[in-house]
């Protein structure tokens, strides 16, 4: 259904505008939908629902002749839940709709070096131990309200500095960046370690990968229509946002197609990369302490590469002979470049896609900008060279060859968030906290679970919950979100920029230059 374009300045009206039908958006609308609250409309660029939970065809079944269906954002349920205890809501809903996924089992796995096969394992026990020391030492720094540092201090502090020794390296990005899309050096020791165990010590340590040919946006359509009918008219996709006009009474959005639409409240879901790179107008714009929130959490980028290998005679593939068989994950350490396609998966042992012959690898951050910048057939060069080294020379061309360019994608501009060294809570609530009646939610404003798809979940429904309450007029529910005019840090100038600590210069001095 179209939306009405602007005649003589009036816009579609609907109570609440929920801007994104990907994870949070729908979590928000449902929500509201709970709430009894029919009036709302769901806008998104793209033509489906579940923004980053997003899959594409891929190869071909030998055995059909039909393509696979691969997931090229989130792939698995991450924190699945104990008997008893607490479950991951994305576990909850996949189990609910039947969605087929497979518990990645991570202690199969052979490691590699640039001549082949070469056993390293013992680097995890020692990365274990001193991660242990490390995310204690993070909760007294949060406990205490101590400054927070980054997680490469932690862990060297926990003695566990793997320097210039490559194999231990690759063992780090497969137990960090390989989760939070980026180094230690870039992660807040505090944050991740929050991040971590309210999902793997609340939930459970397990995760299950999806393999449904449906794909994983299945449990987010099904449950999306669960409130929504066939062709509702509320659910506006390919409408692309150009800009959002907020006030303390109402919200304006403006489509490209020059249409419009005036709500009583708003939710944007944008990821965080929509918002840092300015791809939305925001009138009037945006408040230094509303931009120093954004600017103040990270995007970062995560590229799964696909190929697809024929079968050797026997019906095997190159990656399950002898030893190998049933391993699920193949670390390469390269000799000179850490994250260098360090993690290859197999989606061909049991319970996965046996036969299919599919296998990728990950890169993030640096190596994910320019694989994502350079053309296929250079990265397909390079990732070749990496499996001859790490499984011989005999191994066959791929036939099918893929990935995706997240950082490139104006409606996503990288992969999930990530939380830096130094970002306090209170920055992070200035991204999180409401402008009038513009709010904002998704994966990056979760404080427990940002980067995951219960973040978005969780978020979604939170601030939904508020609007309602808001709507309802039920005033204990419907409160502003707390934000910060000014973020102070640990060093404070009067009591701490004295010689004794080696301030014998005065550093706010000018010497005649300026004010
Ligand atoms: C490669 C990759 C791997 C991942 N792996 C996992 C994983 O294994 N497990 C896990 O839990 N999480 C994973 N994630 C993260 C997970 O996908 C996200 O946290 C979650 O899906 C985010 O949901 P969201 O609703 O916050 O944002 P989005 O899904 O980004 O939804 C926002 C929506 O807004 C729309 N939009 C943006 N700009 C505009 C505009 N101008 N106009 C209109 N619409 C617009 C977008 O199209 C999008 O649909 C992964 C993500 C990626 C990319």
């Amino acid at each position: 259904t179209p939306v009405a374009p602007v005649q003589n300045g009036t816009c579609r009206t609907t109570k609440v505008a929920v801007l994104g039908a990907g994870m949070a958006g729908i979590a928000a609308a449902q929500a509201l939908h709970n709430a009894s609250i029919s009036d709302f409309l769901i806008i998104d660029v793209n033509d489906y629902i579940g923004g980053r939970v997003k899959h594409t065809t891929f190869g071909k079944n030998p055995a059909t002749g039909e393509p696979f269906v691969v997931e090229l954002g989130a792939n698995w349920i991450q924190g699945l839940g104990s008997p008893g205890g607490p479950e991951n809501p994305i576990w909850t809903l996949v189990k609910k709709w039947g969605v087929r996924s497979e518990y990645s089992n991570f202690s199969r796995i052979e490691t590699f070096d640039e001549n082949g096969a070469a056993d390293y394992m013992d680097q995890m026990d020692v990365y274990d131990k001193s991660y242990v020391t490390a995310e204690q030492d993070a909760g007294r720094i949060l406990i205490q309200n101590r400054q927070d540092r980054t997680m490469r201090t932690g862990l060297s502090i926990a003695d566990w500095k793997p320097k210039k020794d490559m194999k231990a390296q690759a063992i780090e990005w497969w137990k960090f960046d390989w989760e939070f899309a980026y180094a230690p050096e870039l992660s807040s020791q505090t944050f991740t370690t929050v991040a971590y165990n309210s999902t793997f010590y609340q939930f459970s340590d397990e995760n299950s990968f999806v393999i449904d040919q449906r794909g994983y946006n299945y449990f987010i359509e099904s449950e999306a229509y669960t409130f929504l009918q066939p062709n509702d008219p509320r659910l506006l996709l390919s409408k692309n946002v150009t800009s959002i006009t907020y006030s303390p009474r109402s919200v304006t959005v403006s489509l490209s197609d020059g249409s419009c639409v005036t709500a009583e409240y708003a939710i944007c879901t944008f990821s965080l990369g929509v918002l840092q790179n300015d791809v939305v107008a925001f009138d009037p714009p945006l408040p230094a302490w509303k931009q120093e929130g954004i600017e103040g959490m990270e995007m970062g980028t995560y590229t799964k590469i696909f190929l697809q290998f024929p079968p050797a005679a026997d019906g095997s593939f190159f990656w399950e002979h002898g030893p190998l068989a049933g391993t699920e994950y193949f670390l390469y350490a390269d000799p000179t470049e850490r994250g260098w396609y360090p993690v290859w998966q197999s989606l061909t042992p049991p319970g996965f896609i046996p036969g299919s012959g599919i296998f990728f690898v990950t890169v993030v951050y640096a190596q994910s900008y320019i694989v994502e910048a350079q053309d296929d057939e250079t990265t397909k060069r390079e990732v070749m060279d990496v499996l001859r080294r790490m499984f011989g020379e005999g191994i066959p061309e791929p036939l099918d060859f893929m990935y995706p360019r997240w950082s490139l994608e104006p409606w996503v501009y990288g992969s999930f968030s990530n939380w830096p060294p130094g970002l306090s809570l209170e920055t992070h609530q200035n991204f999180r906290a409401n402008l009038g009646r513009l709010w904002f939610a998704g994966e990056a404003t979760s404080v427990g679970y940002f980067g995951w798809v219960h973040g978005a979940y969780t978020e979604g429904q939170m601030a939904a919950n508020t609007i309602a309450g808001c709507l309802t007029g039920n005033s204990t529910i419907c409160r502003n979100r707390a934000s910060y005019e000014t973020i102070r840090g640990c060093t404070t100038g009067d009591r701490m920029m004295t010689p004794v600590n080696g301030f014998t210069v005065d550093t706010m001095q000018t010497w005649g230059y300026g004010d």
